[in-house]
Protein backbone atom coordinates (compact mmCIF):
# COMPACT_ATOMS: atom_id res chain seq x y z
CA UNK A 1 0.00 0.00 0.00
CA UNK A 2 1.39 3.60 -1.09
CA UNK A 3 1.29 5.72 2.18
CA UNK A 4 0.02 9.11 2.15
CA UNK A 5 2.06 11.45 3.68
CA UNK A 6 -0.03 14.64 5.35
CA UNK A 7 2.00 15.43 8.21
CA UNK A 8 4.80 18.03 6.56
CA UNK A 9 4.65 19.75 9.39
CA UNK A 10 6.30 17.30 11.35
CA UNK A 11 9.03 16.65 9.31
CA UNK A 12 9.68 16.29 5.07
CA UNK A 13 11.25 14.09 2.26
CA UNK A 14 14.49 14.87 1.72
CA UNK A 15 14.48 16.47 -1.87
CA UNK A 16 16.89 14.43 -3.96
CA UNK A 17 18.37 17.47 -5.47
CA UNK A 18 19.66 18.23 -1.30
CA UNK A 19 20.90 14.58 -1.47
CA UNK A 20 22.77 14.77 -4.59
CA UNK A 21 24.84 17.83 -2.98
CA UNK A 22 25.13 16.36 0.28
CA UNK A 23 26.77 12.88 -0.85
CA UNK A 24 30.48 14.65 -1.32
CA UNK A 25 30.46 16.27 1.53
CA UNK A 26 30.13 12.51 3.21
CA UNK A 27 32.44 10.88 0.86
CA UNK A 28 35.75 12.33 -1.21
CA UNK A 29 34.99 16.05 0.57
CA UNK A 30 35.52 14.90 4.29
CA UNK A 31 37.80 17.92 4.99
CA UNK A 32 37.17 20.11 8.21
CA UNK A 33 36.05 23.29 6.85
CA UNK A 34 38.65 25.48 9.36
CA UNK A 35 41.85 23.31 7.91
CA UNK A 36 44.24 25.69 5.38
CA UNK A 37 44.77 22.78 3.40
CA UNK A 38 43.58 21.29 0.06
CA UNK A 39 41.04 18.97 1.76
CA UNK A 40 39.10 22.18 3.79
CA UNK A 41 38.74 24.12 0.92
CA UNK A 42 35.62 22.41 -0.81
CA UNK A 43 34.42 22.35 2.73
CA UNK A 44 34.75 25.78 3.49
CA UNK A 45 33.43 27.05 0.09
CA UNK A 46 30.10 25.04 0.25
CA UNK A 47 29.49 26.42 3.70
CA UNK A 48 29.87 30.12 2.67
CA UNK A 49 27.52 29.16 -0.72
CA UNK A 50 25.35 27.68 2.07
CA UNK A 51 24.85 30.86 3.63
CA UNK A 52 24.56 32.93 0.76
CA UNK A 53 21.35 30.76 0.28
CA UNK A 54 20.13 30.70 3.39
CA UNK A 55 20.51 34.30 3.07
CA UNK A 56 18.61 34.47 0.16
CA UNK A 57 15.70 32.51 0.92
CA UNK A 58 15.01 34.80 3.58
CA UNK A 59 15.34 38.09 2.04
CA UNK A 60 18.05 38.99 4.21
CA UNK A 61 21.23 41.81 3.68
CA UNK A 62 24.73 40.09 2.64
CA UNK A 63 26.32 41.19 5.68
CA UNK A 64 23.85 39.84 8.39
CA UNK A 65 24.60 36.99 10.04
CA UNK A 66 23.92 33.14 9.61
CA UNK A 67 25.01 30.79 12.66
CA UNK A 68 23.87 27.20 11.73
CA UNK A 69 22.51 25.00 14.32
CA UNK A 70 21.63 21.61 14.97
CA UNK A 71 17.81 22.50 14.26
CA UNK A 72 15.32 24.85 15.21
CA UNK A 73 15.23 24.14 19.09
CA UNK A 74 18.78 25.05 19.14
CA UNK A 75 18.37 27.95 17.37
CA UNK A 76 15.31 29.57 19.46
CA UNK A 77 17.19 28.69 22.32
CA UNK A 78 20.49 30.27 21.41
CA UNK A 79 18.33 33.54 20.42
CA UNK A 80 16.40 33.62 24.09
CA UNK A 81 19.39 32.98 26.13
CA UNK A 82 21.80 35.34 23.82
CA UNK A 83 19.19 38.65 24.40
CA UNK A 84 19.04 38.00 28.26
CA UNK A 85 22.90 37.51 28.07
CA UNK A 86 23.51 41.02 26.34
CA UNK A 87 21.51 43.24 28.47
CA UNK A 88 21.27 41.80 31.99
CA UNK A 89 19.70 44.52 33.31
CA UNK A 90 16.44 43.67 31.52
CA UNK A 91 14.98 40.89 32.88
CA UNK A 92 11.45 39.86 31.26
CA UNK A 93 10.74 37.75 27.86
CA UNK A 94 7.27 38.49 25.75
CA UNK A 95 6.35 35.43 23.89
CA UNK A 96 2.55 33.88 23.14
CA UNK A 97 1.00 30.57 24.26
CA UNK A 98 0.86 28.91 21.09
CA UNK A 99 4.64 28.56 20.54
CA UNK A 100 6.57 25.60 19.99
CA UNK A 101 7.54 23.58 22.83
CA UNK A 102 11.52 24.73 21.94
CA UNK A 103 10.47 28.42 23.66
CA UNK A 104 7.34 27.42 25.91
CA UNK A 105 9.51 24.94 27.55
CA UNK A 106 12.88 27.16 27.77
CA UNK A 107 10.70 29.92 28.90
CA UNK A 108 9.46 27.95 31.84
CA UNK A 109 12.46 26.81 32.88
CA UNK A 110 14.06 30.60 32.86
CA UNK A 111 11.51 31.48 34.67
CA UNK A 112 11.22 28.68 37.35
CA UNK A 113 15.24 28.60 37.70
CA UNK A 114 16.40 31.90 36.54
CA UNK A 115 13.95 34.35 37.76
CA UNK A 116 13.57 35.78 34.30
CA UNK A 117 9.41 37.29 34.14
CA UNK A 118 7.83 35.53 31.46
CA UNK A 119 4.68 37.38 29.92
CA UNK A 120 2.76 34.94 27.47
CA UNK A 121 0.13 36.67 25.46
CA UNK A 122 -2.95 34.69 24.65
CA UNK A 123 -4.92 34.18 21.10
CA UNK A 124 -8.44 34.76 20.06
CA UNK A 125 -10.61 31.79 18.93
CA UNK A 126 -8.71 31.96 15.50
CA UNK A 127 -5.21 31.87 16.96
CA UNK A 128 -4.77 35.57 16.54
CA UNK A 129 -2.42 37.32 18.77
CA UNK A 130 -4.11 39.66 21.70
CA UNK A 131 -2.13 42.93 20.21
CA UNK A 132 -3.63 44.75 23.67
CA UNK A 133 -2.13 42.74 25.81
CA UNK A 134 0.91 42.26 23.94
CA UNK A 135 1.33 46.28 23.74
CA UNK A 136 0.70 46.36 27.69
CA UNK A 137 3.82 43.78 28.38
CA UNK A 138 6.15 45.86 26.90
CA UNK A 139 7.90 47.65 29.15
CA UNK A 140 11.84 48.81 29.15
CA UNK A 141 12.44 45.87 31.71
CA UNK A 142 11.74 43.77 28.37
CA UNK A 143 14.70 42.33 26.94
CA UNK A 144 13.42 39.81 24.62
CA UNK A 145 10.19 39.62 22.53
CA UNK A 146 9.67 35.78 20.58
CA UNK A 147 6.99 35.27 18.64
CA UNK A 148 6.32 32.05 16.00
CA UNK A 149 5.91 33.65 12.58
CA UNK A 150 3.24 30.77 11.70
CA UNK A 151 2.40 27.67 13.60
CA UNK A 152 2.82 24.13 13.78
CA UNK A 153 -0.51 23.21 14.60
CA UNK A 154 -3.05 25.55 12.73
CA UNK A 155 -0.91 27.48 10.31
CA UNK A 156 -2.15 30.55 11.68
CA UNK A 157 0.12 33.01 10.84
CA UNK A 158 1.54 36.17 13.53
CA UNK A 159 2.35 39.70 11.56
CA UNK A 160 5.59 39.74 12.89
CA UNK A 161 7.12 42.95 10.95
CA UNK A 162 4.38 45.03 13.09
CA UNK A 163 5.52 43.19 16.43
CA UNK A 164 8.85 43.85 15.77
CA UNK A 165 8.61 47.59 15.64
CA UNK A 166 6.33 47.75 18.87
CA UNK A 167 8.99 45.43 20.20
CA UNK A 168 11.66 47.67 19.28
CA UNK A 169 9.50 50.94 20.89
CA UNK A 170 10.68 49.56 23.90
CA UNK A 171 13.73 48.89 23.43
CA UNK A 172 13.42 45.24 23.69
CA UNK A 173 15.08 42.73 20.82
CA UNK A 174 13.07 40.76 18.13
CA UNK A 175 13.08 36.99 17.88
CA UNK A 176 10.95 35.16 15.77
CA UNK A 177 10.58 31.59 15.27
CA UNK A 178 10.26 31.08 11.12
CA UNK A 179 10.98 27.59 11.67
CA UNK A 180 6.93 26.64 10.05
CA UNK A 181 7.09 29.45 8.15
CA UNK A 182 10.46 29.21 5.93
CA UNK A 183 10.13 27.64 2.79
CA UNK A 184 6.51 27.99 2.99
CA UNK A 185 5.97 31.62 2.63
CA UNK A 186 7.85 34.60 0.98
CA UNK A 187 9.71 36.00 3.44
CA UNK A 188 11.80 39.57 3.03
CA UNK A 189 13.58 40.52 6.19
CA UNK A 190 14.83 43.30 4.76
CA UNK A 191 13.81 46.45 5.82
CA UNK A 192 11.87 44.92 8.58
CA UNK A 193 12.70 45.83 12.14
CA UNK A 194 13.29 41.90 13.09
CA UNK A 195 16.87 40.88 14.80
CA UNK A 196 16.79 36.79 14.87
CA UNK A 197 15.22 34.57 12.84
CA UNK A 198 14.97 30.54 13.46
CA UNK A 199 14.86 28.02 10.75
CA UNK A 200 14.99 23.88 10.29
CA UNK A 201 16.29 22.21 7.25
CA UNK A 202 13.88 19.47 8.14
CA UNK A 203 10.92 21.16 7.64
CA UNK A 204 11.60 22.15 4.07
CA UNK A 205 13.18 19.16 2.25
CA UNK A 206 15.93 19.64 3.96
CA UNK A 207 17.91 16.68 6.18
CA UNK A 208 17.59 16.83 10.00
CA UNK A 209 19.58 18.26 12.75
CA UNK A 210 20.41 21.45 11.03
CA UNK A 211 19.02 24.42 11.15
CA UNK A 212 20.05 28.15 11.37
CA UNK A 213 19.88 31.22 13.28
CA UNK A 214 19.87 34.62 11.17
CA UNK A 215 21.12 37.77 13.18
CA UNK A 216 20.37 41.09 11.68
CA UNK A 217 23.71 43.24 11.53
CA UNK A 218 24.92 44.84 15.13
CA UNK A 219 22.55 42.56 17.16
CA UNK A 220 23.99 41.88 20.28
CA UNK A 221 24.96 38.09 21.00
CA UNK A 222 26.22 35.58 23.25
CA UNK A 223 27.43 32.44 22.10
CA UNK A 224 25.25 29.12 23.61
CA UNK A 225 28.23 26.80 22.93
CA UNK A 226 31.52 27.96 23.29
CA UNK A 227 34.89 26.39 22.34
CA UNK A 228 36.58 26.70 19.22
CA UNK A 229 35.88 29.57 16.34
CA UNK A 230 34.17 28.62 14.39
CA UNK A 231 31.33 30.51 12.82
CA UNK A 232 33.45 33.40 13.85
CA UNK A 233 32.86 32.04 17.48
CA UNK A 234 28.93 32.68 17.52
CA UNK A 235 28.73 28.78 17.90
CA UNK A 236 31.68 26.45 18.36
CA UNK A 237 32.24 23.19 17.21
CA UNK A 238 32.89 21.68 14.14
CA UNK A 239 30.04 22.19 11.58
CA UNK A 240 27.84 19.76 10.14
CA UNK A 241 29.00 20.16 6.33
CA UNK A 242 27.02 17.50 4.62
CA UNK A 243 23.75 18.86 6.54
CA UNK A 244 24.32 22.49 5.97
CA UNK A 245 25.17 21.64 2.20
CA UNK A 246 21.74 19.91 2.49
CA UNK A 247 20.21 22.88 4.32
CA UNK A 248 21.69 25.45 1.89
CA UNK A 249 20.27 23.44 -1.73
CA UNK A 250 16.90 22.81 0.02
CA UNK A 251 16.76 26.67 0.37
CA UNK A 252 17.74 27.62 -3.05
CA UNK A 253 14.90 24.94 -4.24
CA UNK A 254 12.10 26.59 -1.62
CA UNK A 255 13.08 29.95 -3.42
CA UNK A 256 11.61 28.30 -6.79
CA UNK A 257 8.65 27.40 -4.90
CA UNK A 258 5.27 27.54 -6.23
CA UNK A 259 3.11 27.92 -3.10
CA UNK A 260 -0.38 28.19 -5.16
CA UNK A 261 -0.90 24.84 -5.84
CA UNK A 262 -0.16 23.54 -2.75
CA UNK A 263 -2.80 25.87 -1.03
CA UNK A 264 -5.25 24.79 -3.96
CA UNK A 265 -4.96 21.30 -3.08
CA UNK A 266 -5.60 22.19 1.07
CA UNK A 267 -8.68 24.10 0.32
CA UNK A 268 -9.73 21.36 -1.80
CA UNK A 269 -9.11 19.60 1.17
CA UNK A 270 -10.86 21.55 3.84
CA UNK A 271 -13.81 21.91 1.51
CA UNK A 272 -14.42 18.33 0.92
CA UNK A 273 -14.43 17.49 4.67
CA UNK A 274 -16.67 20.26 4.92
CA UNK A 275 -18.86 18.68 2.07
CA UNK A 276 -18.93 15.33 3.60
CA UNK A 277 -18.82 15.14 7.22
CA UNK A 278 -21.05 17.31 9.48
CA UNK A 279 -20.14 18.86 12.72
CA UNK A 280 -16.24 19.60 11.36
CA UNK A 281 -14.54 22.74 12.04
CA UNK A 282 -11.73 24.08 10.18
CA UNK A 283 -9.05 25.87 13.10
CA UNK A 284 -6.64 29.01 12.96
CA UNK A 285 -7.24 32.46 11.28
CA UNK A 286 -9.37 31.91 7.93
CA UNK A 287 -7.04 34.59 6.26
CA UNK A 288 -3.79 34.71 7.02
CA UNK A 289 -3.07 31.13 7.05
CA UNK A 290 0.52 28.67 5.38
CA UNK A 291 -0.77 27.81 2.49
CA UNK A 292 -0.08 23.78 3.16
CA UNK A 293 -1.71 23.69 6.84
CA UNK A 294 -5.17 22.99 7.95
CA UNK A 295 -6.24 21.85 11.26
CA UNK A 296 -10.01 20.31 11.27
CA UNK A 297 -11.96 19.32 14.53
CA UNK A 298 -14.35 16.95 14.81
CA UNK A 299 -17.12 17.02 17.42
CA UNK A 300 -17.52 14.32 18.87
CA UNK A 301 -14.59 12.52 17.75
CA UNK A 302 -10.84 11.15 19.46
CA UNK A 303 -7.99 12.28 17.72
CA UNK A 304 -5.81 10.03 18.73
CA UNK A 305 -8.60 7.40 16.92
CA UNK A 306 -8.52 9.04 14.08
CA UNK A 307 -4.98 9.22 13.69
CA UNK A 308 -4.77 5.20 13.93
CA UNK A 309 -7.17 4.72 12.27
CA UNK A 310 -6.22 6.45 9.01
CA UNK A 311 -2.84 5.31 9.50
CA UNK A 312 -4.39 1.54 9.02
CA UNK A 313 -5.58 3.28 5.52
CA UNK A 314 -1.90 4.00 4.84
CA UNK A 315 -2.71 7.62 5.72
CA UNK A 316 -0.25 9.81 7.93
CA UNK A 317 -1.76 12.59 9.86
CA UNK A 318 -1.35 14.07 13.22
CA UNK A 319 -3.46 15.07 16.03
CA UNK A 320 -3.61 18.45 18.24
CA UNK A 321 -4.39 16.11 21.13
CA UNK A 322 -1.71 14.71 22.81
CA UNK A 323 0.94 15.52 19.74
CA UNK A 324 3.41 16.93 22.18
CA UNK A 325 2.91 14.78 25.60
CA UNK A 326 1.31 11.40 24.50
CA UNK A 327 -1.68 11.80 27.19
CA UNK A 328 -5.05 12.37 26.62
CA UNK A 329 -5.16 16.02 26.77
CA UNK A 330 -5.74 18.79 23.60
CA UNK A 331 -2.43 20.44 22.99
CA UNK A 332 -1.69 23.89 25.15
CA UNK A 333 -2.25 25.49 20.99
CA UNK A 334 -6.42 23.69 21.16
CA UNK A 335 -5.99 25.17 25.17
CA UNK A 336 -4.48 28.40 24.05
CA UNK A 337 -7.79 29.15 21.36
CA UNK A 338 -10.13 27.86 23.47
CA UNK A 339 -11.38 25.09 21.09
CA UNK A 340 -15.17 23.84 22.67
CA UNK A 341 -14.61 20.61 25.18
CA UNK A 342 -17.06 18.43 22.23
CA UNK A 343 -14.34 19.71 19.29
CA UNK A 344 -10.83 20.25 21.10
CA UNK A 345 -10.43 15.94 21.52
CA UNK A 346 -11.11 15.54 17.84
CA UNK A 347 -8.26 17.94 16.30
CA UNK A 348 -6.64 16.98 13.13
CA UNK A 349 -3.92 18.39 11.39
CA UNK A 350 -3.07 17.76 7.35
CA UNK A 351 -0.13 19.26 6.41
CA UNK A 352 0.44 18.78 3.01
CA UNK A 353 3.85 19.69 0.74
CA UNK A 354 4.41 20.39 -3.18
CA UNK A 355 4.78 16.24 -3.40
CA UNK A 356 1.46 16.03 -2.32
CA UNK A 357 -1.37 15.35 -5.33
CA UNK A 358 -5.27 15.29 -5.99
CA UNK A 359 -5.33 11.72 -5.77
CA UNK A 360 -4.03 11.56 -2.86
CA UNK A 361 -6.22 13.93 -0.94
CA UNK A 362 -9.12 12.04 -2.56
CA UNK A 363 -7.98 9.20 -1.22
CA UNK A 364 -8.38 10.65 2.07
CA UNK A 365 -11.73 12.57 1.39
CA UNK A 366 -13.03 8.50 0.89
CA UNK A 367 -11.41 6.80 3.59
CA UNK A 368 -12.04 10.05 6.10
CA UNK A 369 -15.99 10.50 6.34
CA UNK A 370 -16.52 6.74 7.61
CA UNK A 371 -13.86 6.67 10.51
CA UNK A 372 -15.60 10.19 11.91
CA UNK A 373 -18.83 8.03 11.63
CA UNK A 374 -17.56 5.01 13.21
CA UNK A 375 -15.71 6.90 16.16
CA UNK A 376 -18.88 9.04 16.91
CA UNK A 377 -20.76 6.14 16.93
CA UNK A 378 -19.12 5.01 19.94
CA UNK A 379 -18.47 8.44 21.23
CA UNK A 380 -20.14 8.51 25.33
CA UNK A 381 -21.25 11.94 24.52
CA UNK A 382 -23.81 10.51 21.88
CA UNK A 383 -23.83 9.47 18.28
CA UNK A 384 -27.60 11.69 18.31
CA UNK A 385 -25.38 15.08 18.64
CA UNK A 386 -24.21 15.05 15.40
CA UNK A 387 -27.13 14.10 13.70
C1 LIG B 1 7.47 26.16 15.23
C2 LIG B 1 8.58 25.21 15.51
N1 LIG B 1 9.66 25.64 16.18
C3 LIG B 1 10.69 24.82 16.44
C4 LIG B 1 10.70 23.50 16.05
C5 LIG B 1 11.87 22.63 16.38
O1 LIG B 1 12.70 22.43 15.28
P1 LIG B 1 13.77 21.23 15.26
O2 LIG B 1 12.97 19.96 15.21
O3 LIG B 1 14.58 21.44 14.04
O4 LIG B 1 14.58 21.36 16.51
C6 LIG B 1 9.59 23.01 15.34
C7 LIG B 1 9.54 21.59 14.92
O5 LIG B 1 8.55 20.91 15.12
C8 LIG B 1 8.50 23.89 15.06
O6 LIG B 1 7.42 23.46 14.41
S1 LIG C 1 2.14 20.23 18.26
FE1 LIG C 1 2.02 18.51 17.01
S2 LIG C 1 -0.01 18.51 16.17
FE2 LIG C 1 0.06 19.76 17.90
Amino acid sequence: MERVYLDNNATTRLAPEALQAMLPFLTEEFGNPSSLHGQGRAPARALMAARRAVLELIGAEADSEILFTSGGTEADTTAIRSALAADPSRREIVTSTVEHAAVLALCDHLERQEGVTVHRIPVDGDGRLDIEAYRAALSPRVALVSLMWANNETGTVFPVEGLAELAHRAGALFHTDAVQAVGKVPIVLRGTEIDMLSLSAHKFHGPKGVGALWLRKGVPFQPLIRGGRQQRGHRAGTENIPGIVGLGRAAELALGGDHGAVRLLRDRLEQGILARVPKARVLGDPLDRLPNTSCVAFDFAEGEAIVMLLDRAGICVSSGAACASGAMEPSHVIRAMKVPFTAAHGAIRFSLSHWTTAAEIDRLLEVLPPIVDQLRALSPFGAEEVK
